[in-house]
């Protein structure tokens, strides 16, 4: 089976606290976005992972892929091993969620492979045990995201005919580093509200936390904001922990001279 696990953004990223567990209760708008990586799981003789394209920092055995089946594979002991070839496209350490990409798809393709009959809130609650980000992917569609990051309401948000460009900055920014560096507080906006408000009016009003703590030390971050609102963004901020910076457009925008160095990748939104 051929799945595509695509990045996220984050419009909005409030860190309201820190939790007795050590990780952080936060209020974001996750929104799928279609920078992919690609994903074959095939029945096989013995289990095996494979990666091609931007390579993954860190022991293959500790993939999110591998770490996904291990999990399945303990509640239903009928799966039989499989070859796993990740094409790994989306940049990492850059906010936008591709590891967790990977896990939620891993997860999916095993249930459709092997018949599990599990529904999206039992693949959810798999997903959420590998990492904060991973549930999300399962229904991969637009949520106000809250707690972890691994609870949803559904959210009066549509960017669909919209165009977004990504662009990073070749800097890996560690998820746990950036929360390490973070004065949790509460967030001074609903973002509810401020999301079902026009596009024009988020500007000044939607913010990500990480943006305003990291970009003391990574001024190209500010730069490659001003560059997006300078080509015509209607809306443009960091996602995630960083390095990656979106613009989003109300059509497609002349950019390959203004970010020729960095990564790139421009679609419309869904
Ligand atoms: C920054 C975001 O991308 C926003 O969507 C996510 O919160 C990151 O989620 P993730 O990459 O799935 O993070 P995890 O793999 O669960 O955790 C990595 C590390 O980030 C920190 N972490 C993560 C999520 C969270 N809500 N609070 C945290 O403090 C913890 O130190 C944890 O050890
Ligand atoms: N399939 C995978 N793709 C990317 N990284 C993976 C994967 N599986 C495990 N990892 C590990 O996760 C680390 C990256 O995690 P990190 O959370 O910083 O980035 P991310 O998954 O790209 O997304 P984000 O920055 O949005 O959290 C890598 O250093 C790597 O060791």
């Amino acid at each position: 089976m051929l799945t595509f696990p695509n990045a996220k953004i984050n419009i909005g990223l409030y860190i309201t606290e820190k939790r007795a567990d050590g990780f952080h209760n936060l209020s974001s708008c996750f929104y799928p976005v279609g920078w992919s990586d690609a994903l074959e799981i095939l029945p096989a003789e013995t289990l095996s992972f494979e990666s091609t394209g931007i390579d993954i920092p860190g022991d293959a055995s500790q993939n999110l892929c591998l770490k996904a089946y291990h999990l399945l594979k303990k509640d239903f002991p009928e799966i039989p091993p499989v070859r796993i070839h990740l094409h790994k496209v989306v940049p990492i350490g850059a906010g936008l969620g591709g590891g967790s990409a990977d896990c939620a798809f891993t997860i999916k393709s095993l249930n459709s492979l092997f018949n599990l009959g599990l529904d999206d809130k039992a693949m959810q609650a798999y997903a959420s045990q590998l990492g904060s980000d991973c549930a999300f992917f399962i229904e991969n569609k637009p949520k106000y995201c809250f707690g972890k990051g691994d609870q949803f309401d559904e959210i009066a948000v549509s960017l669909k005919g919209k165009y977004i460009v990504l662009v990073n900055p070749n800097i890996h920014i560690s998820t746990a580093e950036a929360y390490g560096s973070i004065k949790p507080k509460p967030a001074n906006v609903d973002l509810q509200i401020a999301l079902s408000q026009p596009l024009d009016t988020w500007k000044d009003a939607i913010l990500n936390d990480f943006e305003t703590s990291l970009t003391p030390k990574y001024p190209v971050l500010q730069e490659i904001k001003d560059t997006l609102y300078s080509l015509g963004a209607e809306y443009a901020c960091m996602t995630g922990s960083g390095s990656t910076v979106f613009g989003i457009f109300e059509n497609t925008p002349a950019i390959k001279q203004a970010f020729k160095e960095y990564m790139v990748w421009q679609g419309p939104l869904e």
